[in-house]
C-alpha cells in the first residue's frame, strides 16, 4: 500500500470559483434521510468552498432514482428556454414561453430545510443551469429491481449530460445494504464515513467551469 494513498477525490489544484454559476440539484424521495444528508453536503460545499450563490442553487425532488434522468433533462431544457426568452426580451422580442405554464413549486423532502430558491414570490433567474447534480440512494433488495434501476439510471444520467453538453453529476449511491449508504453520506454511527455529496458539489462546479471554458 502506498504511504500517501488517498481513497477518493483529490481536490483540484486550481481555484474553482462558482460565483457565476447556476446549479440544479435533483434528488429522490426514496431513502430520504440519507439523500438529505447528501444534498446538504453538496449544497454546503458549493456555497462555502466555491462561492456559488445560494439563490443560484435550485433544488427539485422526484420519487425514485429511475426518474432522475427524465427530470434532469426536462428541467435543464426549461432553463435553457427561459434563458433564450430572457435574451429575446432584451432585444424587445415576444416571449417564447408566454402563456405556457412551465413553472412548478419547488419541492423538498419532509423535515428538510426550506428551499434555497424558487419559493413563492422569488424572482426566477433566467440563467440556464451550468451543471446538474442527480442525487439518490439505491439499496439492494431481494429481487432484480436494484440491478435494473442501477443500469438504467447510470446510463440515463450519462446520456443527458452527453446529449445536452451540460455536465450531469452521477450522485447516486448503489449500495448492497443500508450501512454502506449511511457511511457514504457521512451518517454512520462511528463517524468514519465520508459524505459523497461534498465531492459531487465540487465536481459540479469544476465540470461547469470546464463546460464554460473558452480555449
Ligand atoms: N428501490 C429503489 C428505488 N425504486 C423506485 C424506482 O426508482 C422508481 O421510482 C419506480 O420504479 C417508478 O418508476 N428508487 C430509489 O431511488 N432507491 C431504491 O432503493
Ligand atoms: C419493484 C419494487 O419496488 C420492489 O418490489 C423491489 O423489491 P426489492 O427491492 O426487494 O428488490
Amino acid at each position: 500500500m502506498l504511504d500517501d494513498f488517498h481513497k477518493g477525490l483529490e481536490p483540484s489544484t486550481t481555484t474553482q470559483d462558482g460565483s457565476g454559476l447556476r446549479i440544479l440539484i435533483v434528488h429522490t424521495r426514496w431513502n430520504s434521510a440519507i439523500v438529505q444528508g447528501l444534498v446538504d453536503g453538496a449544497k454546503k460545499t458549493m456555497i462555502e468552498q466555491h462561492n456559488v450563490k445560494p439563490e443560484n442553487i435550485v433544488i427539485e425532488s422526484v420519487p425514485g432514482a429511475y426518474e432522475l434522468p427524465f427530470a434532469a433533462k426536462k428541467l435543464l431544457e426549461v432553463s435553457q428556454i427561459r434563458a433564450a426568452e430572457g435574451a429575446s426580451d432584451l432585444m424587445g422580442n415576444v416571449n417564447l414561453l408566454d402563456g405556457l405554464n412551465l413553472t412548478s413549486p419547488t419541492t423538498t423532502t419532509p423535515g428538510s430545510a426550506p428551499p434555497v430558491s424558487g419559493g413563492a414570490g422569488a424572482k426566477r433567474s433566467r440563467q440556464a443551469f451550468d451543471a446538474v447534480i442527480c442525487i439518490g440512494v439505491l439499496i439492494k433488495g431481494s429481487t432484480m429491481h436494484f440491478e435494473y434501476i442501477c443500469e438504467a439510471v447510470s446510463q440515463g444520467i450519462m446520456r443527458v449530460g452527453l446529449d445536452s453538453g451540460v455536465p450531469v453529476i452521477f450522485g447516486v449511491l448503489t449500495c448492497l445494504n443500508e450501512e454502506q449508504a449511511l457511511s457514504r453520506a457521512g451518517l454512520d454511527k462511528a463517524g468514519k464515513g465520508h459524505n459523497h455529496g461534498i465531492d459531487w458539489g465540487s465536481g459540479a462546479v469544476e465540470m461547469a467551469l470546464l463546460k464554460n471554458r473558452t480555449l
